[in-house]
């Protein structure tokens, strides 16, 4: 079986899977519909033999009339059936694929620009190629039904007329399937544009960006290299187009004058008295019927082709990601402790192979119940290194003990249900206060009592108490609902107090990850902050990246980073006594903020 027949299977069987009913009874309806039309020119010529030879045409005409209205009524019918099924399969495909991809455990395949190329015709495929290949194939079954039953007909006017008119078809088979491979090509090739001009356009219209588009007067760039994008791809479908335009008409001018011929000897035969005038209408009938029949197969293998070959890339995609979550499905891990003990050994990474290293061979604890301070300037990897612990990649090379234990050989999902984490680009939930800090403990997102108690610590109780409808507040403007007043904004800083709300929310975890918490608070906020994970904390271990080294003093141990190496660790005193890299810095930020980063740090 050739890949795309294999992929055509596929899209078929899930087809079946998300609705057999009614691909049974789409089935069924095709195969009406392919009788109908040979049924029709045998009961026409039997009405028309016995008008010219009056002979008793009365039944015929009665079963002329009902299989014409039954024909009628399948078409409606057929399209209702196969509207049906392509929301179900669309549904069905989107959700098969949504949940494989929500299954990736790390980023490093939702980055490679191919990976997601192939995303985005599987998206394409899921809603589209299912369906087409199942309009395709009983369209086919339809044509061919129609064909064999006209064939027939004309066969019995003269055989070789339908080998002539199956004959004059194969040119068109073989268009079509050069057209679809031409087709599937193209679209491979316009993807990265596409994504691209979907990126400009979501840019141009969302609210998040309007403020920077129109101050720095982005607008007419922005768009313009939108429909720049569009005019390639417009440019790579017209080019295709245009071959398809080119070929069909060759192949209709061609078809036409076979029609012309054979309808042309039947008149002679039918003048010379060689055929009735039944037979002669079977022939006109059935010439016209079989080319129009054949050229639908040809146009359902094409159609089926091009859907095999779009459903290729959901296949693609989801044995890519199927591959991907089976290398951190391992081991569970050893029951929960109160507090996690981390190490890193000599670990190396570098993000793409190709790419430089952006840590190199960085070794540091985090011991149970410490609070490890990371810092260094822009760049120094330390949002790298929360991203390796939250197993978003795998080291290159080196080692992270969990515990002890290897992380790589442990469940990278249960490791992660031990981690509270506070992400630098922490997500802005377009949902109610609830959810926003809800999603931090997916067990307890109905627990309000939880959720009070986690905005409380964040600092954010006050601000979510007073908007319009508290906690059941919408955090967006977007999706506030029909009333503008619905839904509201928060400022940078309140919504970095729900994002840290919502990493509070797991107060079982064993490990804190936060990642610049205070980057966006007011003074106050940041001082209760810290004052908080000093008490508050409970004893769990906690890693904390900051610039504000005024915060880092009373942590167990700092770690400095620069160029992906650990400059030097130790605590605050040793460092300052050191004299290295961190006491250049703290001397800096001290001097320029006077004590304020004393203060801040308590
Ligand atoms: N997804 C990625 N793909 C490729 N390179 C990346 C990716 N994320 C970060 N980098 C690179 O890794 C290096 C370290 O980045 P990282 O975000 O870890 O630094 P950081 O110390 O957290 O910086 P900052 O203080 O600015 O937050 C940078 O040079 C950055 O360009």
């Amino acid at each position: 079986m050739t890949s795309t027949t294999a992929a055509a299977v596929r899209a078929l069987a899930l087809m079946w899977r998300a609705a057999p009913g009614w691909s049974a009874g789409f089935a069924v309806l095709s195969l009406v519909a392919g009788v109908v039309v040979p049924v029709n020119a045998w009961l026409l010529a039997r009405v028309l033999d016995a008008v010219t030879t009056r002979g008793d045409g009365v039944a015929a005409m009665l079963l002329l009339g009902a299989v014409t209205a039954g024909g009628a009524v399948v078409g409606p019918a057929t399209r209702y059936a196969e509207g049906e099924l392509a929301r179900r399969v669309g549904l069905r495909a989107k959700s098969t694929l949504m949940r494989a991809v929500t299954g990736v455990t790390g980023l490093e395949l939702l980055e490679r620009p191919a990976f997601l190329d192939r995303l985005r015709l599987a998206e394409q495929a899921g809603a589209g190629a299912p369906q087409v290949l199942a309009h395709a194939l009983f369209a086919a079954v339809q044509a061919i039904v129609t064909a064999a039953g006209l064939a027939l007909v004309l066969a019995a006017v003269g055989p070789w007329l339908v080998l002539v008119t199956a004959a004059g078809c194969v040119p068109a088979v073989v268009a079509a399937v050069a057209e679809s491979r031409d087709r599937a090509r193209m679209m491979w090739q316009t993807t990265p544009g596409t994504r691209r001009e979907m990126f400009y356009a979501t840019l141009l219209t969302d609210a998040r960006a309007a403020t920077e588009i129109r101050v720095f007067g982005l607008g007419g760039l922005l768009n313009d290299r939108m429909t720049a994008e569009l005019r390639q791809l417009a440019r790579a479908q017209r080019a295709v187009d245009r071959r398809t335009a080119v070929v069909q008409a060759g192949l209709a001018v061609s078809g036409a004058g076979l029609s012309a011929a054979a309808m042309l000897w039947g008149a002679g035969q039918a003048a010379a008295g060689r055929i009735t005038v039944g037979e002669l209408s079977m022939l006109v009938v059935g010439v016209a019927g079989l080319q129009v029949a054949a050229a639908g197969v040809v146009r359902a293998f094409g159609d089926g082709h091009h859907g095999a070959l779009i459903f290729a890339h959901l296949d693609a995609v989801l044995a890519s990601t199927a591959a991907e979550s089976v290398r951190s499905l391992r081991r569970s891990l050893p029951a929960a402790s109160r507090s996690a003990g981390v190490e890193l050994r000599d670990v190396t990474f570098r993000y793409a192979a190709g790419h430089a290293p952006v840590l190199r061979g960085v070794s540091f604890a985090i011991p149970p119940g410490a609070m490890v301070a990371l810092v260094g300037t822009n760049g120094a990897g330390k949002s790298t290194v929360v991203k390796l612990l939250c197993r978003l990649y795998e080291a290159t090379s080196g080692t992270i003990l969990w515990n002890g234990d290897d992380i790589v050989g442990l469940d990278a999902r249960a490791v992660r249900r031990r981690i509270g984490v506070l992400f630098q680009d922490f997500v802005r939930y377009d949902l109610p206060v609830a959810d926003n800090i809800g999603f931090g403990d997916l067990d307890r997102l109905d627990d309000e009592p939880a959720i009070r108690r986690a905005a409380r610590l964040a600092g954010v109780d006050a601000v979510a108490e007073r908007l319009p409808q508290g906690y059941g507040t919408m955090l967006s403007r977007a999706f506030g609902g029909t009333d503008d007043a619905d839904g509201v904004q928060l400022s940078g800083g309140q919504w970095q107090r729900v994002a840290l709300a919502r990493s509070l929310m797991r107060t079982e975890a064993e490990l804190m990850i936060l990642d610049e918490p205070s980057s966006g608070l007011d003074a106050d906020a940041e001082a209760a902050l810290y004052q908080h994970l000093r008490t508050a904390r409970g004893g769990r271990s906690c890693l904390l990246v900051t610039h504000r080294l005024g915060a880092v003093r009373h942590a167990d141990a700092i770690v400095v980073l620069a160029g992906g190496r650990v400059a030097e660790q130790g605590t605050h005193d040793q460092l300052l006594a050191a004299g290295g890299e961190y006491a250049r810095l703290y001397q800096m930020q001290a001097g320029g903020y006077g004590r304020r980063a004393d203060v801040a740090a308590g």
